[in-house]
């Protein structure tokens, strides 16, 4: 059996949350800043303190070579895991020991130093982890190419834009020879091209034996790169067990959430004026049905919260997803043409139809945004699911296939050998 890499013992970590201000900073009566005041001088005694467990009394054990997925919803502490282990951040309680050199991509920018160029970064990077300049040298062409911010590398990172950092910041913890290799979401940025890149890499390490713990809400990622998989939840691990064991649990748990009704959903984000409260999916008898046909009409109805005068509409967008998370398309209400139609007694819908359904047999997710008076005003994840069941695509026979074909036929004609 190979040897530990991570083993982390009943790790835990609280923050201390501010209080809400709100009442007291939105008061705009003249004693507010008397008020302010006084909280800021007599709160410490008076207010108990507000604090929350990012992480609770988490064990586990990580070998050598085995590539460990962390899932789980947004804040149930995968970030905070990973700042502990890379020590970033203290733990309140337990501890983590790591064997080996750690290459961390953290959040986008951290590691980095904003004042320093690309080039004086990776050198400092590499100094971090005990590295010689000539071992670095010898490096540093490859970090630069694969990065492809080869034009900037003299220039100071905090004229990076987030994308150049996270190219930057995936480069140097993956070509640093790291033996425990830590990423947190580098999916969530930079191009479809740029993500595969990072795959190969992180899989080439693995390869090699090192260590890799991958933070991803990409299921279909996760599941392709990690022999190994944790999920977490409100900071405790649920599942610690094959890659396959732990998607399954998120999987199941999306499901079940997407069951809640959205009004009483409390997982969203945005200012929080407009809300989404109901998703109908209907066919073409405009029963809510859930349930669509492949070729046949589909529409998805979107409920908000009453638009009060004062507040502009600018756009509903909405994305299906596979339950792999994988986007299949989106849709978003500001790119209009000459079918669309706007009606004066719409104040609280929003409606999509679509007239042939290019879908293919599966079960799929919606995740729902709204801006309107120039903000994000609200954000589900996972509003609705529905199910698509074979039909025919302009009398062309739709059957079950497997989704590793897409998820999507486009209306299309062959010629063929006659
Ligand atoms: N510095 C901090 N101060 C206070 N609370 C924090 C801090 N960092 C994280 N938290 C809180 O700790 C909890 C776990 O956060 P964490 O970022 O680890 O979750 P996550 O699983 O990585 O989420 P996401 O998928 O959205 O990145 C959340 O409730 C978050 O708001």
């Amino acid at each position: 059996m190979s040897e530990l890499a991570i083993h982390v013992e009943h790790l835990s970590k609280r923050y201390r949350i501010g209080k809400a201000q709100k009442s007291i900073l939105h008061n705009p009566s003249p004693f507010r800043h008397l008020a302010y005041s006084m909280r800021y001088y007599l709160g410490a005694f008076f207010q108990p303190e507000e604090t929350l467990w990012a992480l609770k009394n988490v064990s586990f054990e990580v070998r050598q070579g085995d590539v460990l997925g962390v899932i789980g919803r947004n804040g149930s502490g995968k970030s905070t895991l990973l700042k502990l282990l890379s020590r970033v951040t203290e733990p309140t309680t337990g501890r983590a020991i790591i064997h080996g050199r750690v290459g961390a991509l953290l959040e986008v920018g951290t590691g980095f130093h904003p004042e320093l160029t690309g080039r004086e970064n990776i050198f400092l990077s590499g100094a971090i982890l005990g590295m010689k300049h000539a071992e670095i040298q010898r490096k540093f062409d490859e970090i630069v190419a694969f990065s492809g911010v080869e034009r900037f590398i003299d220039t100071p990172i905090k004229y990076y834009s987030s994308g150049m950092r996270v190219r930057l910041g995936f480069a140097v913890a993956a070509h640093l020879e790291p033996e425990v290799l830590l990423i947190d979401e580098v999916l969530a940025v930079g191009d479809a091209e740029f993500q595969q890149k990072c795959l190969g890499k992180m899989s080439e390490v693995a390869t090699a034996g090192r260590t890799v713990l991958f933070v991803s809400h990409n299921m279909a990622a996760v599941q392709s790169l990690c022999n190994r998989g944790i999920y977490l939840q409100k900071g405790e691990i649920l599942v610690d067990g094959t890659i396959s064991e732990a998607v399954a649990k998120y999987l199941k748990i999306i499901d079940e959430i997407s069951q809640i009704e959205i009004s009483e959903r409390t997982d969203r984000t945005g200012l929080g004026n407009v809300r989404l409260v109901g998703v109908d999916i209907t066919d073409q008898s405009h029963l809510s049905a859930l349930t669509l046909i492949t070729g046949e009409p589909a529409q998805f109805v979107f409920h908000l919260s009453h638009l009060e005068p004062g507040i502009k509409f600018e756009y509903l967008d909405f994305t299906i997803c596979d339950l792999q998370g994988n986007p299949v398309a989106y849709f978003n209400s500001i790119d209009t043409g000459p079918e669309d139609n706007k009606s004066p007694d719409m104040h609280d819908r929003v409606v999509c139809w679509i007239d042939e359904l290019p879908l293919l047999p599966g079960r799929y997710r919606i995740n729902v945004g709204i801006k309107a008076n120039g903000e994000m005003q609200d954000h589900v994840e996972s509003a609705a699911v529905f199910n698509v069941e074979q039909g025919r695509l302009r009398g062309r026979p739709i059957d079950n296939r497997s989704q590793r074909r897409g998820s999507v036929i486009f209306p299309h004609r062959w010629i063929l050998p006659g």
